[in-house]
């Protein structure tokens, strides 16, 4: 077995068969012949992340991490132009405490076995990516963003009136340093692929076709490294992260439930779905 801090060595299986699993809205494809699983996220119309595709992701997750047969994942949409939405803001609206509770938990689950992963984790960022959906790709090893400057990627939490939780701070921080997780945490800010680049948010950015050919080129690279001696090295860098979690698991959730109940907080919130969907129409 594994766990999220475990070092397993994956063996590549040699066959030419692609194995597919589906569930509601998330969709693999595993190519044994190369040991890459294709993870995508399916959930119309923005891929908002709601309690069900939180907990799919998990277990998706789980059953990839202990197939000895997969050494990688490419974390990707199967929307066009959307990556993620982030949460699905409704998961945090008009319910009751226990509701919140669970949706923050399943969120937790989720981030720790995809920052926790042994495999090599690449996100290939098809679109937009704003809050949740920019943890997902912080997250990964790797990040190669569509060039489209319709596309934004940040954490923009303060623009609905909320807060980015202590942990996804600490990822971003750690991907883009302290100033520029300030200012970006602060303002709420939404980066074009070029300016993700420039700050180092995203790795790569390529041509909108060349997003899931390059994530594979890359993994081959990745793949290049001894396992256990990336696995070990990955485990060394996240474990921190992954412990101030774990440890204060309770209370960010405790924090989250208090946090998102307040009356100005679903206020605010309402405001923003409004703006959403006037914008829609
Ligand atoms: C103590 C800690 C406390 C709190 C921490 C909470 C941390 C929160 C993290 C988050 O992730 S919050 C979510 C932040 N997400 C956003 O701000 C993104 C909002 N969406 C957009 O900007 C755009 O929708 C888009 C993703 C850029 C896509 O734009 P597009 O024009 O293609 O679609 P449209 O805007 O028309 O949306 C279609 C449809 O989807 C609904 N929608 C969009 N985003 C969300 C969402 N995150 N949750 C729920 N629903 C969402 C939108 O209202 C439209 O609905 P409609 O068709 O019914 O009008």
């Amino acid at each position: 077995t594994l766990s999220p801090y475990g070092v397993h060595q994956k063996h590549g299986q040699i066959s030419n068969q692609r194995r597919q699993f589906s569930n509601t809205y998330i969709s693999v494809e595993m190519d044994d012949a190369t040991g890459v699983a294709v993870m995508k996220m399916k959930r119309p119309p923005v891929n908002s992340l709601n309690l069900e595709l939180l907990t799919e992701f998990a277990i998706s997750l789980e059953k990839l991490e202990i197939d000895r047969g997969c050494r990688g994942v490419i974390l990707t949409s199967a929307i066009p132009k959307i990556f993620s939405a982030g949460l699905d803001i409704t998961e945090m609206c008009g319910k009751n405490a226990d509701h919140y509770g669970e949706f923050w938990r399943a969120l937790q689950e989720m981030w720790l076995k995809l920052y926790g992963s042994n495999m090599v984790t690449i996100a290939a960022i098809n679109g937009s990516s704003p809050a949740g959906g920019c943890l997902l790709a912080v997250s990964c090893d790797y990040r190669i963003m569509a060039d489209n400057k319709k596309y934004t990627i940040g954490l923009n939490e303060t623009q609905l009136g909320i807060v980015a939780p202590f942990w996804f701070k600490d990822i971003m921080t750690d991907t883009i340093g302290h100033r520029a997780t300030e200012r970006s945490l602060e303002l709420g800010m939404l980066y074009s692929p070029t300016d993700a680049l420039k700050i180092g948010l995203v790795d790569e950015v390529v041509a909108e076709d060349k997003v899931l050919s390059t994530a594979s080129a890359v993994m081959a690279q990745w793949f290049a490294v001894p396992d256990h001696a990336r696995q070990l090295t990955k485990s060394m860098m996240r474990k921190p992260n992954l412990d101030r979690l774990v440890t204060h698991r309770e209370a960010d959730i405790k924090n989250f439930v208090s946090f998102i109940s307040r009356d100005s907080i679903q206020k605010s919130l309402q405001i923003y779905m409004e703006m959403l969907k006037k914008k829609g129409s």
